[in-house]
């Protein structure tokens, strides 16, 4: 998918929502447990009750690999029920991957052939080499984490090494490698006050932002500062969404919580003429 389609979306919906599909065995309501596949169940569920509000969708890989080949088939059907159903949605592998070369370009096979994902997060700590073979899949993006919404962010990402911080490196840097067109960037929803900063550097790169809902990220602070002209952010809440309920409820639960934030959302499209 392109930006462009991915803007167009955007607008059509008037929602730059992304659902997290981080599918916990434990949390899900008790009675998909019978089911021959309860995670496809259960993201299938949710997909149904929420498409029409939400613009992308992001499996973390974690909470698929936790569960060995079972899960990994499961994150297979759940692309594939996307592509097959909803082709103009955008879908997010979050792997957050990165190694030598040609390890990389492995991985890049894996998440945009293999499972036709429209894109993978990368993280940027080994450099140029280990992030251009992601960069090199035509109409594929990298999404580099740039500012991450946890605590451990300040350990490294907001040091200063030679005058400048080590997450504006990242921006600045990644921006000379090639395709870098093909970047988008994670900056957390926690860190909303970094985000004009983050925007004189990277003015039109769309940001994927993590951490509104449960990690407590304000989506009114994170737009104040982190929306341009083309919107250029999806803004991602997984627990806060898809576990809103146990119960038999549970889709019709998400879909709520997903309209919710999709309500806001188009308030702030139409505040702004977008
Ligand atoms: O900086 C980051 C990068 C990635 N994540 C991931 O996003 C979701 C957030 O889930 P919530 O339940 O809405 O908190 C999850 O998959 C994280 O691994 C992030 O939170 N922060």
């Amino acid at each position: 998918m392109t930006t462009n389609q991915l803007v167009e979306e955007i607008k059509n919906k008037k929602s730059f929502l992304c659902i997290g599909l981080d599918v916990d065995l434990n949390k899900i309501p008790e009675h998909l447990l019978k089911e021959e596949d309860p995670i496809f169940a259960f993201n299938k569920a949710i997909i149904d009750a929420t498409h029409h509000l939400c613009v992308a969708y992001k499996p973390n890989t974690a909470f698929y690999e936790a569960y060995g080949l079972k899960g990994w088939k499961a994150l297979g059907k759940t692309i594939n029920y996307l592509n097959e159903n909803h082709p103009e949605i955008f879908t997010i592998a979050d792997a957050k991957r990165g190694d030598i070369g040609n390890t990389s370009t492995m991985y890049a096979k894996a998440f945009f052939e293999d499972l036709a994902f429209d894109s993978v997060t990368v993280a940027p700590y080994m450099g140029k080499d280990s992030v251009e073979p992601f960069l090199a899949f035509e109409n594929k993006h990298t999404i580099l984490l740039a500012l991450t919404s946890n605590q451990g962010a300040f350990d490294f990402q907001t040091k200063t090494i030679e005058g400048k911080e080590v997450y504006k490196q990242v921006l600045e840097t990644s921006k000379t490698w090639t395709n870098s067109e093909n970047l988008m960037y994670v900056v957390g929803a926690t860190k909303a006050e970094y985000l004009a900063d983050i925007r004189n550097i990277i003015p039109n790169s769309f940001l994927l932002v993590p951490g509104v809902g449960a990690q407590g990220g304000n989506l009114q602070d994170v737009c104040k500062y982190g929306m341009n002209d083309s919107v250029g952010l999806l803004i991602n809440s997984s627990r806060g969404i898809i576990y809103a309920s146990k119960e038999t409820d549970f889709a019709q639960a998400a879909a709520q919580k997903s309209e919710e934030l999709q309500k806001e959302m188009a308030e702030i499209l139409n505040a702004a003429s977008l």
